[in-house]
């Protein structure tokens, strides 16, 4: 039992000012604390009053940050009744700021474990202290080679494991004190950081290949060992790790990638919402993937899958995709294809002239796509004559600019609408605000995978379920598509951010019933509702 100092410095303890008289006596707390008692909504409100007062988007996440330090009921409390106005300074956009000055911001380690290939045999201990005593259920891991589209950036991409663990929470009521965050510091190629004196990571070029592998099952095999109910969520890992590490795991525990999977349940998700808009069929669709690497395979292998569930044979459903890659079209006699790439590759004696297909207008020209994902980190490339090429074949067409942060992203979602004449079905990775054109407020949907992993895990970790397979995933992206409201002018092809906190237990709900209809949750369940709420942890004082 933790008393006086420890408790205030616990943030999964300390209450602050909101310690009643009878519990600061009992506490050891008495005088350790200014006399007045202020409940949970009064520190709220005077934390969202300072909270207004910084100017900067990424001061304002600094200053979030010391309130998750020291109090996760205050920060969890503020979060929820701000979820809107949060999203983007918690997570992605500013996230991307706060990870690249990390070193130079440091003030707090926000209790995440700092696994270091170079000590592998420290791995089971540190997640033990890390976890200091609590029962671990969700880990977000990353080995930051490819965080968001801004590249490697070794030790400081421990934010995003924290930053997404935070929208768990926030968005599907994860219980705070059952996650864990861990960064895997292999070394980074990233010469600015390994140039940087106050760089806080390992000096050394990233270690690859075997001795890569065998860390990261040696992490796995501590983790899964230390916590056996563990839901394991990779995040950003590079283009040659991601799709294999899932590979290698994914029958074996529940166990998620994020870029791959989520990114491909909330690109499903928002295609459904346009179909419901444009009334058109799924399996009438021609998709263009501009990036194919970890999120745009990824995506790809999902809207495939979706158009073999719906009654097509894998033969025919292929021709429907094209993948556009650095080198242009991806053709099968590439011999740098990935191994997620090679079943979409193009002959190319299906076109006239296949050595023009080296950029994405040409590609465009040539195969009238009806859907648009960008997943390329290429800023801008989404352009207007690309857009104007693909606009004049297709009736309503779907352009999904995703890669983040803001910077990165194809193009904007005000000039989709426009240079389509309000036609394009848009969703855009970071939030976009509503575009007025011609007399019509179109909403932009965020095609983040912050809107369906929280659900995704919590279905998944309320279900005990076995593994994730890819039925639960198809029944996730399903439970989203049906909240978009078609029959409104300007409707978002995806629900609004605003409702994420329903609409993640839509999607656990619908996670746990094809758990149980699949037979692979490890307890009985009777009531899917209920399960799920039961799971639920609130931010209030105990
Ligand atoms: N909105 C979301 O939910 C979401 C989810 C995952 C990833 N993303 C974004 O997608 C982007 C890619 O992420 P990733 O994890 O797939 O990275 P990745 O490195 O695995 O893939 C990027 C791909 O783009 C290709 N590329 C680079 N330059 C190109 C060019 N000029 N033309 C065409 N392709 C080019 C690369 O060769 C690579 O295959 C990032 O910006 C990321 O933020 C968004
Ligand atoms: O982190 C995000 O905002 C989404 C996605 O996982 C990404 O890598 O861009
Ligand atoms: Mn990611």
């Amino acid at each position: 039992m933790k008393n006086g100092v420890a408790i205030l410095n616990d943030p999964f303890l300390n209450k602050g000012t909101a310690f009643t008289p009878k519990e600061r006596e009992k506490l050891g707390l008495t005088g350790l604390l200014p006399p007045r008692v202020q409940t949970l909504s009064e520190q709220a409100k005077q934390a969202y009053q300072q909270y207004q007062s910084k100017t900067s988007d990424l001061e304002k996440r600094l200053f979030l940050m010391t309130i998750f330090n020291t109090n996760r009921v205050l920060f969890y409390q503020l979060f929820s009744q701000h979820l809107v106005e949060f999203m983007p300074i918690v997570y992605d956009p500013t996230i991307a700021e706060n990870i690249e000055q990390y070193s130079e911001l440091f003030v707090q380690p926000q209790g995440a474990a700092f696994l270091s290939i170079d000590q592998p045999k420290s791995i089971k201990t540190t997640l033990k202290q890390a976890a200091a005593g609590r029962q671990i259920k969700l880990i977000v891991v990353t080995d930051a080679e490819g965080i968001l589209g801004i590249g490697d950036w070794g030790t400081n991409g421990v934010d995003i494991a924290v930053g997404k663990l935070m929208v768990y929470t926030a968005a599907a009521g994860i219980d705070p004190s059952t996650v864990l965050p861990v960064v895997l510091d292999v070394g980074t190629n990233n010469q600015q950081l390994l140039k940087d004196p106050l760089y806080l990571g390992n000096r050394h070029q990233r270690i690859q290949g075997q001795q890569y592998q065998q860390f990261v099952d040696q992490f796995v095999q501590a983790a899964t060992d230390l916590f056996p109910e563990l839901y394991l969520h990779w995040e950003d890992f590079g283009r040659n790790n991601a799709a294999n590490i899932l590979n290698r795991y994914q029958t074996k525990m529940t166990t998620f990638n994020d870029d791959i999977q989520g990114t491909g349940i909330i690109v499903l998700a928002g295609i459904l919402g346009g179909l419901q808009i444009s009334g058109e069929k799924f399996t009438d669709q021609i998709y263009l993937s501009f990036g194919a690497g970890t999120a745009g395979a990824g995506i790809t292998k999902r809207i495939f899958a979706e158009m073999v569930e719906q009654g097509m044979s894998p033969e025919e459903a292929r021709k429907h995709f094209y993948l556009v890659d650095k080198q242009g079209l991806l053709f099968a006699d590439d011999p740098t294809l990935t191994p997620e790439q090679k079943p979409f590759a193009r002959q190319r004696n299906e076109f006239s002239d296949p050595d023009a297909l080296t950029n994405l207008e040409a590609v465009v020209k040539a195969v009238h796509p009806t859907i648009l994902v960008g997943t390329s980190t290429q800023p801008g490339t989404f352009t207007e004559a690309v857009v104007k090429e693909m606009a004049a074949h297709t009736e309503r067409p779907m352009i999904f600019p995703l890669s983040n942060p803001t910077k990165l992203a194809e193009a904007k979602a005000e000039d989709l609408i426009k240079w389509t004449s309000g036609r394009a079905l848009v969703a855009t990775g970071v939030p976009a605000a509503d575009v007025h054109y011609h007399g019509v407020t179109y909403q932009i949907g965020q095609a983040n995978n912050a809107l369906v992993y929280p659900g995704l895990g919590l279905g998944t970790l309320a279900a005990h379920a076995k593994l994730l397979n890819d039925v639960m995933i198809s029944a996730a992206a399903h439970s989203l598509g049906g909240i978009v409201d078609s029959a409104q002018p300007g409707a978002a092809v995806l629900p609004p951010v605003s409702k994420l906190a329903a609409f993640s237990q839509t999607v656990a709900q619908a996670v746990v019933k094809s758990a149980v209809k699949q037979g692979l949750n490890q307890q009985p369940i009777h009531d899917v509702k209920a399960a799920v709420e039961a799971m639920k942890w609130q931010p209030e004082y105990k």
